[in-house]
């Protein structure tokens, strides 16, 4: 379980997050919502590990993690994805992921193509759908599949996908448990039927035993979606509940929504 408790982030003066707790179960999806500026991604960046705390500690499976560098945390089973999609733009899809388990095991980036098993990596492309595009380069991917590389990158750092991969001394890897993904708004830059594809992968890999922590602009990503909504406003956590009671919670509408937001409708683009 991922806790967050009296989390506070200042910037130079900005009070960013502003004493911000909650948690995230494995087995949850969770969004992560709110106005522009509203402390969303600083939050995150204090997970993930890219910002310090000013204050307050994070927990994950029991253990303060805000102090631990991105790698440490990534080996502790915290992965994330990125508002514009990270990959390794001159490899191929497939050699993406092959890439990383080698890297995973302590390998020479070298080994990538004799040593790294093809299965391993073409079974987690199978996972998210782009076994079709095993050999395509990275840099030309239409942006949905781009964003599912880089779905599928975190999760090799999770070490999901492994199963027919043996280390050089012929053992086998251990997945990495409990896992928590972090992803930064994963619908970004898709047409709605993509987006809405993408998130139910992500909740299929929720359904799986991954805690899963999100941050979106898009509300067709989030109501319909998510187990649970976290509101921030001005750095702090003004609501938290399941889609409906907070599609119902008159600040967050006032706020946020709109009072003319209909969650039973899919809303579009909401930015
Ligand atoms: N590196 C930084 N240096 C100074 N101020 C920052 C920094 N990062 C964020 N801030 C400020 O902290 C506040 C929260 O920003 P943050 O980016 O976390 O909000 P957000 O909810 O993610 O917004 P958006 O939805 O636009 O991405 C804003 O006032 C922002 O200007």
């Amino acid at each position: 379980m991922l806790q967050v408790r009296h989390l506070v982030k200042y910037f130079s003066g900005v009070k960013a997050v502003d004493g911000v707790s909650f948690e995230v179960r494995a087995g949850e999806c969770v969004a992560l919502i709110g106005p522009n500026g509203a402390g969303k991604s600083t939050c995150f960046a204090c997970i993930a590990g890219q910002q310090r705390p000013s204050g307050g500690e994070i927990l994950w499976a029991g253990q303060r993690i805000d102090a631990l560098a991105p790698a440490r945390r990534l080996a502790r089973g915290v992965a994330r994805t990125f508002q514009v999609a990270q990959t390794f733009d001159a490899l191929t899809v497939l050699q993406n992921l092959q890439l990383l388990m080698t890297a995973r095991h302590g390998l020479p980036a070298w080994n990538v193509l004799d040593r790294v098993s093809v299965a391993a990596a073409t079974q987690l492309l199978a996972r998210v759908g782009l076994q079709h595009l095993a050999h395509a380069d990275a840099l030309g991917l239409p942006y949905g599949a781009k964003k599912r590389l880089e779905l599928a990158m975190a999760l090799v750092g999770l070490g999901e996908g492994e199963g027919a991969l043996a280390d050089p001394q012929g053992r086998l890897p251990s997945p990495v448990r409990p896992r928590l993904l972090l992803l930064d708004e994963p619908g970004a830059g898709l047409a709605e039927t993509e987006r809405l594809e993408l998130m139910q992968l992500v909740k299929s890999l929720a359904r799986d035993g991954v805690a899963v922590l999100y941050t979106e602009h898009n509300m067709d990503a989030v109501f319909g979606v998510a187990d649970r909504v976290l509101v921030l406003i001005e750095g702090r956590l003004a609501a938290q509940g399941t889609p409906d009671e907070i599609a119902r919670h008159p600040e967050v509408r006032s706020r946020y929504l709109g009072h003319s937001f209909d969650a039973t409708r899919r809303a579009p683009s909401h930015a």
